[in-house]
């Protein structure tokens, strides 16, 4: 059952179309991600999701309800975490939970709430004295204080170093155990593959395409790209004439060559034939980076 609803979304501000016509369902229970550049409208989209923005255009139904006219029944049901929510340097971890707590008719068991966080140790500490890690789940916490159904996540774990990355990758997990439905927004292609059952790719204001991970790979032509440093160095027509080789690209000493099933063994059989060794050779297989590529023509740095 969908418990958002997205259609032919618009919103501009002054001459730049930030959301041009995005449509997108997300079912409960799932963890959906919206996943785009810089600048995409990612942020615009889920601020009008939340109720923060008005469309111009555009319908958006969340849980039944209407953003902008049902807000303050929506805010009792869903849990917004935006970019760069701040709190006072000099709050208290515990002191912030209990107001946030106070907003809400069920509230969470804050104190609960901040143990499961990882945070039981820092309740008394101050905001300002938190590491950026703790600060982000104390921006999760406070999401999650009125119990939502829906948590919108935004850019969660920009600045955060690999290894909080990765705490932070399992909290969602934990929170979506529970049965909260999770809004991802990110422009990590890393976190989109390990956490979402289905990615909205936005690129640009336009989704560019809506599947699960492995379906978005699957639209890029399938095929393998292997990698090596040829010795002694090698002509690159040898590759190029082979019918299994789509493109063979140079970096330095390292070529890398696509191209359909069987490249490897075709390439290989070439550079026997050739006495030539084929050293740090890898394989790759096709990646959601790649999709995102053949999706928007760009990559998403
Ligand atoms: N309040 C605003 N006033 C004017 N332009 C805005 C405003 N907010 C966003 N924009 C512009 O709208 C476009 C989409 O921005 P948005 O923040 O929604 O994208 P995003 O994908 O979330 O990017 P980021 O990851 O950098 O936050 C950008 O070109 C941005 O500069």
């Amino acid at each position: 059952m969908a418990v958002i609803e997205v259609s032919k979304l618009h919103k501009r501000y002054g001459g730049t179309v930030a959301v041009d016509d995005v449509s997108f369902d997300v079912e409960r229970g799932e963890i959906f991600g919206i996943l785009g550049p810089n600048g995409a409208g990612k942020t615009t989209t889920v601020e009008c999701v939340g109720g923060l923005r008005t469309p111009d255009h555009g319908a958006v139904s969340v849980l039944g309800l209407d953003p902008r006219r049902d807000r303050a029944d929506l805010t009792q049901r869903v849990g917004v975490q935006l970019q760069q929510s701040e709190l006072p340097e000099k709050m208290k971890v515990g002191e912030a939970l209990e107001l946030y707590s106070s907003f809400y008719r069920k509230p969470a068991d804050w104190e609960r709430l901040i143990d499961d966080l990882g945070l039981g140790g820092k309740r008394d500490a101050r905001f300002g004295k938190l590491s950026g890690g703790q600060k982000q789940r104390v921006s999760i916490a406070l999401a999650l204080a009125g119990s939502p159904e829906i948590a919108i996540l935004d850019e969660l774990t920009t600045g955060l170093d690999p290894q909080a990355r990765r705490d932070t990758w399992q909290l969602i997990e934990q929170i979506r155990d529970r049965g909260v439905t999770i809004v991802l927004v990110t422009h990590f292609m890393e976190e989109a593959e390990r956490l979402c059952d289905r990615i909205a790719v936005i690129d640009s204001g336009r989704v560019a395409a809506i599947d699960t991970p492995a379906g978005l790979v699957s639209r890029v032509s399938p095929g393998q790209r292997i990698r090596f440093r040829p010795s002694p160095a090698l002509d690159d027509r040898l590759l190029r004439d082979l019918p299994e080789v789509h493109e063979v690209t140079r970096s330095g000493e390292q070529l890398a060559v696509s191209g359909s099933d069987g490249l490897l063994q075709a390439v290989t059989s070439v550079l026997a034939r050739n006495n030539i060794i084929a050293a740090d050779l890898r394989v790759e297989q096709t990646s959601l980076d790649d999709a995102f590529v053949a999706l928007t023509g760009r990559s998403i740095n």
